[in-house]
């Protein structure tokens, strides 16, 4: 088996494609995506190793400050994923397709993706759901278009669970994940992304599949794994579900500096002479 294709190091400027990530996954190098909104982050975040960059919906929340995905417009995601793809050398960038932008019909999800993949420069795009998108990714996957699933907990569906629980806990919604999963891979999925589900189940429905899953609250048996920066970096110091891991604090790492800002114009000891003309 040839293992010459997948990258593996931040120096390791060969970009990553859907392949290197099928190919990842059968050589067991577990594959790490984080989110990004952003071309500072973004740049930061290519150069550091992160595989695959998504400019998630979640956006909605961290940059924008809603309570739900649901607000975010596809205007606001071409934004967002035109500044991460100029900050990026290395990662596949994906780009979430946002709320009422694809469930209405596979035309609509074609129209939106086309847009996204036209206007932005990304190399995917994430759609969330199973058996009911399938249609829609079929449309996508043959025009060309590589998508990655999203099932599990299913934010832009909050409204309809009502709560952001830990999903398929019980069997029938177990056995429907199952179902979707399969359903996701044959129809051409490069990826799905399982959230806050057991992490037995997401094991067994990743030895289910051939393509590589990624999971957030799903345990270390997925292909990789997936977190939102801001949460990982602590900077969203309100939001705090056990599958967050902080490996930083900068929300008082900024604060701190921010003080000493405040203070060091307040004394007028900022600008010294040295930073002066
Ligand atoms: N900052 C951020 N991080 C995320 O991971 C994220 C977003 N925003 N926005 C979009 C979705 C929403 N996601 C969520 C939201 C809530 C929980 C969660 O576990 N919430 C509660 C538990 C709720 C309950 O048990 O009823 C918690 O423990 O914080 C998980 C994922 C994941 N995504
Ligand atoms: C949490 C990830 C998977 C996501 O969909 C997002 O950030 O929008
Ligand atoms: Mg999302």
């Amino acid at each position: 088996m040839s293992t010459q294709t997948t990258s593996l190091t931040a120096k390791d400027a060969r970009p990553v494609t859907t392949q290197t990530l099928l190919e990842m996954r059968e050589a067991g190098t577990r594959i790490a995506m984080l989110t990004a909104y952003d071309y500072t982050s973004a740049r930061i975040l290519d150069a550091s190793g992160a595989d695959v960059l998504l400019v998630g919906d979640s956006a909605s929340n961290v940059m924008a400050g809603h309570e739900t995905t649901l607000p975010i417009t596809l205007d606001h995601m071409i934004y967002h994923a035109q500044c991460v793809v100029r900050g990026v050398q290395r990662a596949l960038v994906v780009v979430d397709l946002p709320f009422g932008t694809y469930q209405g019909s596979s035309r609509e999800a074609l129209r939106s993706a086309i847009r996204v993949m036209k206007e932005t420069g990304a190399h995917a795009i994430k759609l969330e759901g199973g058996e009911r998108v399938v249609e829609t990714i079929d449309r996508l996957v043959t025009s060309g278009i590589p998508v990655m699933g999203h099932l599990g907990l299913t934010p832009q569906s909050i409204y309809k669970f009502g709560t952001y629980k830990v999903r398929a806990r019980e069997d029938e919604e177990a056995d429907q994940l199952r179902a979707d999963i399969k359903r996701l891979e044959e129809v051409g999925c490069f990826s799905v992304v399982l959230e806050k589900i057991p992490a037995a189940l997401a094991t067994e429905v990743t030895e289910s599949v051939s393509i590589p899953t990624i999971g957030i609250g799903a345990g270390g048996g997925t292909s990789g794994q997936v977190l939102v920066t801001h949460d990982m970096l602590g900077l969203t110091v309100d939001f705090n579900p056990r599958f967050v891991r902080h490996y930083a604090s900068l929300a008082e790492t900024v604060t701190g500096a921010v003080q000493q800002y405040v203070q060091d114009v307040r004394d007028g000891t900022f600008p010294d002479e040295s930073e002066s003309y």
